[in-house]
């Protein structure tokens, strides 16, 4: 019997690059699992119901919520994002490591219910380079970017909350530094 991994939570502004790392760092490590949140987010163009995420409508967001079926969830950015509690716990039952990618609302509620996970915070290596990747995505709206942006400033002035901090200057370190952290490599 492998013993209970530690649950990794990855949280950071939006565009410092989160999902290009674990992109990166799960196509040599597809062992590692990443949990699939439901939102109520439109889908952007490329994203995939039941991979990228679980696009629900209000009605089923407010049903997921009432259930009791989410660890956490959190408005971030006029939607709502939560992370369905079953197949978290059953990966980890089974051994399997486990990786959260969310924000800082969420990021603090795992704190309080599942003491033993480990938070590590991406940073961009600076402002100026986290506007130019958020803006050179090209997914949002001005308004959009603008609203992230707002976000930006509070979940960067909350870092000395996590348990460490990774900068994403490089896609390839990062990755090998977060396949270290849970213990992969
Ligand atoms: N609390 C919480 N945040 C989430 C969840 N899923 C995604 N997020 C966060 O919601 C924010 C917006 O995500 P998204 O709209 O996909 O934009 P992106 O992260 O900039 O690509 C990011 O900070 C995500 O990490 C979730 O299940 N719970
Ligand atoms: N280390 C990096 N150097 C330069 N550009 C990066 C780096 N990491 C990510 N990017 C780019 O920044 C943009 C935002 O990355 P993304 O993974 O979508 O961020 P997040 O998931 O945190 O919102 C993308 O265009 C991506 O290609």
């Amino acid at each position: 019997m492998s013993e209970r991994p530690r649950l990794t939570v990855l949280s950071g502004p939006s565009g410092v690059g989160k999902s290009t790392v674990v992109a990166h760092m799960r196509k040599e490590h597809p062992e590692v699992w990443l949990s699939v949140s439901a939102t109520t987010r439109r889908p952007r163009p490329g994203e995939r119901h039941g991979v990228h995420y679980f696009f629900v409508t209000d009605d089923e967001m407010d049903k997921l919520i009432a259930n009791g079926e989410l660890l956490e969830w959190a408005e971030f950015a006029g939607n709502r994002y939560g992370t369905p509690r079953a197949a978290v716990l059953e990966h980890l039952e089974s051994g399997v490591p486990v990786l959260l990618e969310i924000d800082l609302q969420g990021a603090r509620q795992v704190r309080e219910s599942m003491s033993e996970a480990q938070l590590v915070f991406l940073a961009p290596p600076s402002w100026e380079e986290l506007v130019r990747r958020l803006t050179g995505r090209g997914t949002e709206s001005p308004e959009v970017i603008e609203r992230r942006l707002e976000a930006a400033k509070i979940e960067l002035a909350a870092e000395p909350e996590f348990d460490i901090t990774l900068v994403n200057t490089s896609v390839e370190d990062v990755a090998r530094e977060l396949l270290a952290l849970m213990n992969v490599v």
